[in-house]
């Protein structure tokens, strides 16, 4: 998958204006110290009375994504994307290699300014108000860095206090986090000697100290090994449960099947269903057969035209 963060230097993309795009490198960290509505600090904004008669109101959408296009050079890579994601739900964005999910899903959290449309996270504008959405996502983004020279325990620390929590939070909730992701042996060790699988749960850890509204993960389970894996769903599991929201991208469908209440299934640029699981799914047996469906690759090719490969075969 190409790295968006090398797109701020390719001659190749005339139209993307590095200044106004936010540093990469801050990945999951990227913040606004002092301006955190933790939701466990008493903010809880996807639950709203009715003013009138007391009810509660419908909760707005997570995420609400109009009319979105990215162009690299002549390559569409987002081609008129509408999403609605609810509130509340662990969500999954599948779609197969190059279909967009990783350029659709950094527009969404800031990273990477679309060519058109509009994106509301959390009730604002991502690109009109920015410090506003940072302050209430986590995200753990493809290809992401890290300041590699910092231990994990460091790097939550840092983490947490540029989120603006106070010291004593901060360490409490690394401590928890490093303990459920079975960190905390290597705590003490630089995140550049972090193995893949170390280095997404430092990054999830990191994602969500703050505690954010809604969290974006870019194949958070890819390189975790399956006692990892069971971890951090059940994390996100518990997340989702208190009235969070989960996004992530991922091409296991079984994963998704077991783990999602709402899919989007994405397609060369472009969104081909979006629903509850049960609904995109429909009347096929499984999810995995739903998407080939839906991407058009049910019946191609599986290789039968390569005659020549096999063992007996010169
Ligand atoms: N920085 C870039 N420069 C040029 N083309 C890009 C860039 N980023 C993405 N693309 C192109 O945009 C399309 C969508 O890519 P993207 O990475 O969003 O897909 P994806 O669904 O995340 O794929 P995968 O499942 O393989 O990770 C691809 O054709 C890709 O080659």
């Amino acid at each position: 998958m190409p790295d968006q963060a090398s797109e701020q230097v390719s001659d190749e993309v005339p139209d993307q204006v590095s200044d106004e795009v936010p540093d990469q490198a801050s990945g999951p960290v990227s913040g606004v110290p002092g301006d955190v509505p933790d939701r466990t600090a008493g903010e809880v904004p996807d639950r709203r009375v009715n003013a009138v008669d007391g009810a509660p109101e419908a909760a707005p959408s997570a995420v609400r994504v109009e009319g979105l296009w990215k162009r690299f050079g002549t390559q569409v890579a987002v081609a008129g994307v509408d999403l609605t994601l609810p509130t509340g739900k662990f969500i999954g964005l599948v779609g197969p290699n190059g279909a967009g999910k990783t350029t659709t899903l950094s527009m969404i959290t800031g990273l990477l300014r679309p060519d058109q449309g509009r994106i509301e996270v959390a009730g604002h504008d991502v690109w009109k108000d920015p410090a506003q959405v940072k302050a209430r996502i986590g995200v753990l983004p493809e290809g992401l860095r890290l300041f590699e020279r910092l231990s994990g325990g460091e790097l939550l620390s840092y983490t947490g206090r540029l989120r603006g929590l106070p010291g004593e939070e901060v360490d409490r909730r690394a401590a928890q986090l490093l303990e459920v992701l079975d960190l905390s042996g290597a705590r003490h060790k630089l995140v550049v000697d972090y193995s893949t699988g170390m280095r997404k749960k430092i990054g999830l850890a990191a994602a969500l100290l703050h505690n954010p509204q809604v969290l974006f993960l870019d194949e958070p389970f890819e390189g975790v090994d399956p006692v990892s894996a069971q971890s951090i769903r059940g994390v996100l599991e518990r997340y989702t449960a208190s009235g969070a929201t989960v996004v992530f991208s991922s091409h296991v469908m079984e994963l998704v099947e077991s783990l999602c209440d709402w899919v989007a299934v994405m397609a060369a640029g472009r969104i081909r269903a979006q629903g509850p699981l049960s609904e995109v799914r429909g009347a096929a047996g499984s999810l995995q057969d739903a998407f080939l469906e839906l991407v058009g690759a049910h019946g191609r090719d599986a290789g039968e035209a390569l005659d020549w490969l096999g063992g007996g075969a010169r």
